[in-house]
């Protein structure tokens, strides 16, 4: 992801091409198409985008607009942009750079609609960049950040292309109109289980990038007075402080560590897939949906956390955080919205808790939910042993499955659809999703540093990450946890405890842990977090070279200050 990051240079950006438009050939195209056009998008001879968003609709693909009409009479299809709302409206380097673009279009044949399907379409000349024949083209304008992406518009006005341009891999339209159903029609999502999944690892990367920034500029820092008459003390030293930025590197580990299971499972489930097994695509998308959302989400808010804990400084372009902000606000929105997503987890989530009233037992990341014991066993937990604190989660999470579902059930019982009933049970839906996403990342965390290949002195200081983790997010929810008296308010307060033991364990090693994380300075693009901590130097010499001190007297002042103070003047 970071190097597919990398713009072409302000107002045109690749990013899409590498990490939508080239996989989506990969995953939606038939043998005969990848040759046609894979090598060329892999050699960057073609430049694409991904076009499914549209102005009127983002989330919910089954009401994209845009049509993709057959007519056996050419064995074409003619896409069109029938409304202004079917506008395609988001798609990164549409505006300006690609010169393809897949295009997401309602499949009509034979006078019939099948739902949303991908097209190749080219909407660029390949001599002179014009836009083709039929196709309008531009830019949507300033966004919060990433500006150096030209996310597009574009309108179809009846454009045609060959058959052979619908990406056939699963569905397909014959020759003379018949539409051939594919496995499952959620194949047609498949890219965006793809993209969601590396978004964990995004989500990680940026959390990773934040915490070196400040816990650096923490090291170097130094503010107030800890003891009267003592030397200023770095501000890492502050409990405070380490309370802001620890819990966030630690998180950063927990998204690496969770981002290497999403990509193991997302190998082993589609490779099953190709062999015609569909049965683990329903838990990939569950997991995918709501590990992008919980990631994506918590990384937000944790680079927030770790530009404050930067004071002034934090909020300047040099530290490069509000940059990495505004990528991580993007992630929460873009490839499924996050709210959206976790309501696609608390789904699944609904339907096998079902089964396992039923009967059925449960099996990969959800067994835990017909394990668990409804009845809680109240009593003197070790809040230091990571198995009491995995098992503290799953038995939360377990427990809100459990009461958003009977909630629901409830809700039906007197009368209401099954849409009202999930609608109105939606925000117990959405805690319980996000609390079983929260315990798969602690386990999977746990698991990972109990058995991944280190020096033991290193799988110590994983532990004592992977405690802090937990502990921080057992006291930042303890009402979940206390609710049905699972854990009882002496085990609350052990665990603040334990918590404030492991910030100061976990102090000694902060600066290697975020050198672990091996980010160039390039990478990094921050002045505060600079390898050699300079901090100082670079912040003035950064200053120096801002637009506005190309002269000493800025035009400005004699355009407006001027005659202003002079008008003012005049009065006294
Ligand atoms: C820690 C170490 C670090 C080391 C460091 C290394 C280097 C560091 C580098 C540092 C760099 C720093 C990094 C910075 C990062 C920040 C930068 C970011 C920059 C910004 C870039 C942004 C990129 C943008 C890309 C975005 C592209 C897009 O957005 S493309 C468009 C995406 N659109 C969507 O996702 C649409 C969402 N909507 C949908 O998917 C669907 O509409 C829906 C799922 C919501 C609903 O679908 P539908 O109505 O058809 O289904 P529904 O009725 O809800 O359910 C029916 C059944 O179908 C099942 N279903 C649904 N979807 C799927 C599916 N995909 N797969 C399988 N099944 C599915 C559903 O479950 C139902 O099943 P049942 O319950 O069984 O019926
Ligand atoms: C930086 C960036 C890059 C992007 N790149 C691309 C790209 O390359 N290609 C592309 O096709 N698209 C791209 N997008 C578009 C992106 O995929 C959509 O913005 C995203 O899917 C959200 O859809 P929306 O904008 O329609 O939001 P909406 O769905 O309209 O969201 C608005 C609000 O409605 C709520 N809402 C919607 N549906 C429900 C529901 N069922 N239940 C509860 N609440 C609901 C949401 O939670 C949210 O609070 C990009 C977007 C951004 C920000």
């Amino acid at each position: 992801m970071a190097a597919a990051l990398q713009t072409l240079g302000g107002g045109i950006g690749i990013t899409l091409h590498w990490i939508a438009f080239t996989p989506t050939i990969e995953q939606q195209a038939t043998e005969e198409q990848k040759k046609k056009w894979l090598k060329l998008a892999q050699d960057v001879a073609i430049v694409g985008a991904y076009a499914q968003t549209e102005m009127g609709h983002g989330t919910f693909v089954r009401g994209l607009e845009t049509t993709a009409t057959y007519d056996p009479s050419t064995q074409e299809f003619v896409i069109n942009s029938p409304t202004l709302t079917s506008t395609k409206w988001w798609p990164g380097g549409l505006g300006k750079t690609a010169n393809h673009a897949t295009v997401m279009a309602q499949l009509y044949t034979r006078g019939k609609c099948y739902g949303p399907h991908n097209f190749m379409v080219q909407i660029r000349s390949l001599e002179n960049h014009q836009p083709c024949p039929g196709v309008t083209l531009g830019d949507i304008g300033p966004k919060m950040e990433s500006n150096g992406n030209d996310n597009g518009f574009a309108r179809f006005d009846h454009v045609r292309i060959p058959r052979e341009n619908m990406l056939m891999k699963f569905a397909r339209v014959e020759a003379d109109g018949t539409y051939v159903q594919p496995p499952s029609s959620k194949l047609a999502y498949s890219n965006m289980v793809y993209l969601r999944g590396t978004f964990v690892m995004s989500a990680a990367q940026a959390l990773a990038s934040a915490t070196t920034i400040a816990v650096r500029y923490s090291c170097v820092r130094r503010q107030s007075e800890m003891k009267p008459g003592e030397p200023e003390p770095q501000i890492l030293e502050y409990q405070t402080q380490q309370y802001k930025l620890f819990p966030q590197l630690a998180a950063a580990y927990a998204f690496w560590f969770a981002s290497w299971f999403m990509t193991q499972q997302h190998g082993s489930i589609t490779g099953s897939m190709e062999k015609g097994d569909m049965s683990g695509l329903a838990e990939l998308h569950a997991l995918s949906a709501g590990l992008k959302s919980y990631t994506t989400a918590v990384t937000a808010r944790g680079i927030d956390v770790c530009r404050m804990a930067c004071g002034g400084h934090g909020y300047s372009h040099a530290s490069g955080l509000p940059a990495l902000f505004g990528g991580a606000a993007a992630l929460c929105t873009a490839e499924g919205e996050n709210t959206v997503m976790m309501l696609q987890t608390a789904r699944y989530l609904v339907k096998c808790f079902a089964q396992s009233q039923a009967g059925k037992r449960l099996t990969g990341t959800v067994a835990y939910l017909s394990a668990v014991q409804p009845s809680p066993v109240a009593g003197n937990r070790n809040m230091s042993d990571l198995g009491t604190l995995v098992a503290a989660f799953q038995h939360r999470a377990a427990r809100m499955v459990r009461h958003a579902a009977m909630q629901m059930q409830g809700e039906m019982q007197k009368g209401k659809a099954r849409e009202d009933a999930w609608n109105s049970c939606s925000v117990l839906l959405i805690k319980a999703a996000e609390a079983h996403v929260h315990s798969f990342v602690v386990r999977n965390f746990a698991e990972t540093v109990q058995t991944v290949e280190v020096d033991e002195s290193v799988r110590a200081v994983l532990t004592s990450l992977c405690q802090l983790y937990s502990l921080y997010g057992i006291t930042e929810h303890a009402g979940d946890f206390l609710k049905d008296g699972y854990l009882t308010g002496r085990d609350i307060d052990a665990a603040s405890s334990h918590l404030s033991a492991m910030l100061a364990r976990v102090r000694p090693d902060a600066v290697a842990l975020v050198d672990a994380f091996d980010l160039h300075d390039k990478i990094l693009r921050s002045v505060l977090g600079r390898y050699d901590g300079r901090v100082y130097e670079h912040l003035y010499e950064w200053a120096k070279k801002s637009p506005l001190n190309k002269s000493e007297v800025h035009e400005s002042y004699y355009k407006y200050l001027q005659p202003f103070l002079k008008s003012n003047r005049a009065k006294l």
